[in-house]
């Protein structure tokens, strides 16, 4: 099988590898469609993204779905070979106190595809853990399931930050996790969605995805303008998905007494200051937002139902030999997501 493997940073190889055979728990799946995520991004350019160190070749790619094509003893009766379906990159030890709890995105000894020393998914087969692939029905498409893993940190953030019926919502950074959690903050009930860039494009697609005011934080400036728009009260949740040092700052000027402060997006530095007067008079809860749990089913069910649009994020798809020109592409600011194609 075809497999696309970042030898050293800024460099792939596509080469051939064996094809997996599935362990009595997996499944193996031929891999329709992988997003390119930022952090693929980052790994390629820099090799690293903080312990993360790209130490050998490694395969990248988390958001994947595809085809089922052959099933381990253990999964027959759950999966069928030709199911579509979509998998969640991270596999927990389901052993550690964290995993007992139902907090598996907390486990310690995860393995997170494309994460070193773990390799993704930019190759024509990976087996995987039935447990942790999920079934894609006629009405989603293949796109739309790898985007389920984007989808799923929004989803966990619009929980985190317990968004309900009738909300306002701020979220700060309109790339694919910002856009992917306004959808998610719609979907969970909020009233009203706004949100903040730097980039016109990134805002101009956000309004035209549903935003109920964008806010060009260049010229404006991010508290005063929340504020008019909520007669001087503040929003009732705050995701920041820039990580963004001045948007992460002034979150807290933006959400109302008692609100919620939700942080995605992960900062160049981050020891940042924050007023802690401010944090504690107007009794705010930050809360930190770490890639998702128990999110699969509900990123599946939002696009069956047709309530979250996730495919229209996408800029552009090529092929797997094209990975490095898709990676260029992709580095672009003006880039929101791109696909890469595996299967032929
Ligand atoms: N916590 C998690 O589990 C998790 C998961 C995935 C991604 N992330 C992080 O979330 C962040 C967003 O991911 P992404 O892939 O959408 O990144 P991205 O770079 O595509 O998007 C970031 C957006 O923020 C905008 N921005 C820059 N400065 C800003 C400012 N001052 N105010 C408002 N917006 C500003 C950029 O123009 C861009 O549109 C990244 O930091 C990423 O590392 C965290
Ligand atoms: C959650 C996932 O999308 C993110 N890129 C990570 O590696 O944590």
């Amino acid at each position: 099988m075809r497999v696309a493997v970042l030898e050293e940073p800024g460099s792939f190889v596509v080469e051939e590898r064996d094809k997996p055979a599935p362990d009595p728990d997996e499944v193996v799946v031929e891999i329709g469609k992988v997003g390119i995520c930022g952090s693929d991004v980052h790994y390629y350019e820099h090799g690293r993204i903080g312990d993360y160190v790209v130490e050998s070749p490694l395969v990248l790619g988390h958001e994947s779905a595809g085809e089922v094509v052959s099933v381990g003893e253990n999964a027959e009766g759950d999966f069928d070979f030709g199911d579509r379906v979509t998998l969640e990159p991270g596999v927990p030890c389901r052993r550690c106190d964290h995993c007992k709890r139902g907090e598996y995105n907390l486990c310690p000894d995860v393995t997170f595809m494309a994460t070193p020393p773990d390799d993704g998914a930019f190759a024509e087969f990976v087996a995987w853990p039935a447990d942790f692939t999920y079934r894609l029905p006629d009405s989603v498409s293949t796109r739309e399931g790898a985007l389920c893993e984007p989808l799923s940190v929004g989803i966990h953030a619009a929980r985190r930050g317990e968004v309900g019926v009738g909300d306002s919502v701020l979220v700060t950074g309109c790339g694919p996790i910002g856009l992917l959690a306004m959808e998610a903050a719609n979907a969970a009930g909020a009233a009203e969605v706004f949100v903040s860039d730097v980039v016109p494009e990134k805002l101009a697609l956000a309004e035209e995805r549903g935003a109920d005011a964008t806010i060009d934080v260049r010229e404006d400036d991010l508290g005063e303008s929340v504020s008019d728009l909520t007669d001087g009260e503040g929003v009732d949740v705050v995701i920041e998905a820039s990580g963004a040092d001045p948007a992460i700052r002034t979150t807290i000027d933006a959400v109302r007494r008692g609100g919620t402060v939700v942080l995605i997006g992960l900062a160049q530095d981050a020891e940042i200051p924050l007023d802690t007067s401010e944090i504690i008079d107007n009794e705010l809860d930050l809360r930190g937002s770490f890639r998702y749990r128990n999110t699969y089913p509900a990123a599946v069910q939002l696009l069956a139902d047709g309530a979250v649009d996730v495919a229209g994020i996408v800029d552009f798809e090529m092929e797997l030999p094209d990975v490095g020109e898709a990676f260029e592409r992709a580095k672009e600011s003006e880039t929101v997501k791109g696909m890469l194609s595996v299967s032929r």
